[in-house]
């Protein structure tokens, strides 16, 4: 069975399928979309070897003409190099403006993909299949693909919307748990952002919440974050004000990623990293309580995720975040939490104190 949750974007707009045992259907709903022709199916070497097959026969057995290309699993994946080889990889598919990209896997095969379909040709169509926990929850939804550039995290990319996204639970079978655990962080994200009572049932199913047989638990933490992640992107598509929100521990979680090299941590666990930090920016400067800040910074430690980076210096970290997308005026932007649950951005942290909170990790 597919549950859907559709995002809202006038003629952009788009359906998340969400079921378990689903990705055979992946040719049928391509299909009902509209697309024709051919495609090129982009995966990874981990994801691939379970999925591509299943995948390319149902886009056949549709009438498509697909094509399979396979990159190294990884962040260091998602960069300039590979977008190049990529479009090289379009030119041999023989992909024209009504061919399409398909991109079957985490969110560093979505973030690539769907930059080389926003710029092949000036912007062919894309669809997201997801196969991370990270990537059913978050990247694959609302339109954000790019790359990164040895500077900064994705500092380059493009908003380029897919035309569906087909989330198949039981490929989170063969996640490995560390990846599993990282996708988590963007869950708990949703309820600290905008959502407390999830936060609660979050806080209250930390156990089940491990076990990726839990079908129907899997369902609505993976439904319920792709309805908050629409419901923002909905609101505000281009990040003109309130998407920012969605970036709530990513101003320190990025420039952790940076400096530590890309893929030391992953993504999901240099957002925990920058969730504790900011929830603790907040309890000094937005109010929020003592015990709110406990409960966050105990969530994450539950769900084994890292809270601290040992060996990562504040002047490095400094230095990366002068380049962060929410810097202005060379002052860093943070996402600060009032209460779990209410957010506010473009929050400025004094200079002294963002040192301070850094070094009291
Ligand atoms: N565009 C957005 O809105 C957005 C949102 C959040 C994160 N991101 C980006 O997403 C990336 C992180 O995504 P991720 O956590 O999915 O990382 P990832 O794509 O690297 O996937 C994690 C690892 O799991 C493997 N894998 C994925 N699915 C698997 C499966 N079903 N079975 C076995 N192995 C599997 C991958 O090969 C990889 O080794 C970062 O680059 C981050 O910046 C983008
Ligand atoms: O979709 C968004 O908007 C987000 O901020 C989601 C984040 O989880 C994600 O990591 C995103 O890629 C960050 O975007 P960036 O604009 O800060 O690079
Ligand atoms: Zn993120």
């Amino acid at each position: 069975m597919l549950y859907d949750v559709p995002v809202n974007l006038g003629e952009r707009s788009y359906q998340i399928h969400i079921g378990a045992g689903v990705l055979d259907r992946i040719g049928g709903l391509c299909a009902d979309v509209g697309l024709k022709g051919k495609c090129l199916v982009i995966t990874d070497e981990n994801v691939g070897g379970h999925y591509a097959e299943p995948v390319l026969q149902s886009l056949e057995g549709a009438g498509f003409s697909a094509r399979l290309a396979t990159l190294p699993p990884g962040e260091q994946t998602k960069c300039g190099d590979q977008v190049f080889s990529l479009y090289s990889e379009c030119i041999k598919a023989g992909l024209d403006r009504k061919s399409f990209v398909v991109a079957l896997g985490g969110g560093v095969i979505g973030d690539l993909a769907g930059f080389v379909a926003a710029t092949y040709l000036r912007g062919i169509p894309f669809v997201q299949v997801p196969t991370s926990l990270l990537s059913m929850v978050d990247s694959s939804v609302g339109g954000k693909t790019g790359i990164n550039i040895p500077e900064g995290k994705n500092l380059v990319g493009a908003f380029y919307q897919p035309q569906l996204v087909l989330a198949d639970l039981d490929t989170l079978k063969t996640l490995p748990p560390r990846e599993y655990a990282a996708g988590l962080a963007e869950v708990v994200k949703y309820g600290i952002i905008y959502d407390a009572p999830f936060f609660k049932t979050l806080e209250e199913n930390i156990h089940a919440l491990a076990d990726v047989n839990n079908s129907e638990l899997l369902a609505k933490m993976v439904g319920r974050s792709c309805e908050v992640k629409a419901e923002v992107v909905a609101q505000d598509e281009r990040e003109g004000g309130l998407r920012a929100i969605l970036n709530f521990g990513h101003t320190v979680g990025h420039a952790v990623e940076n400096v530590a090299g890309y893929g030391t941590y992953v993504h999901g666990e240099a957002v925990a990293i920058g969730s504790v930090y900011a929830a603790r920016a907040s309890a000094e400067l937005t109010g929020l309580s003592k015990e709110e800040t406990e409960r966050i910074e105990q969530i994450f430690k539950a769900l084994g995720l890292p809270v601290t980076a040992p060996g990562l210096e504040w002047p490095a970290l400094r230095e990366a975040l002068t380049v962060d997308k929410k810097t202005i005026g060379g002052m860093p932007k943070f996402v600060l939490a009032s209460e779990i649950g209410a957010v506010t951005f473009g929050n400025e942290v004094p200079e002294a104190l963002m040192e301070t909170l850094w070094n009291g990790l």
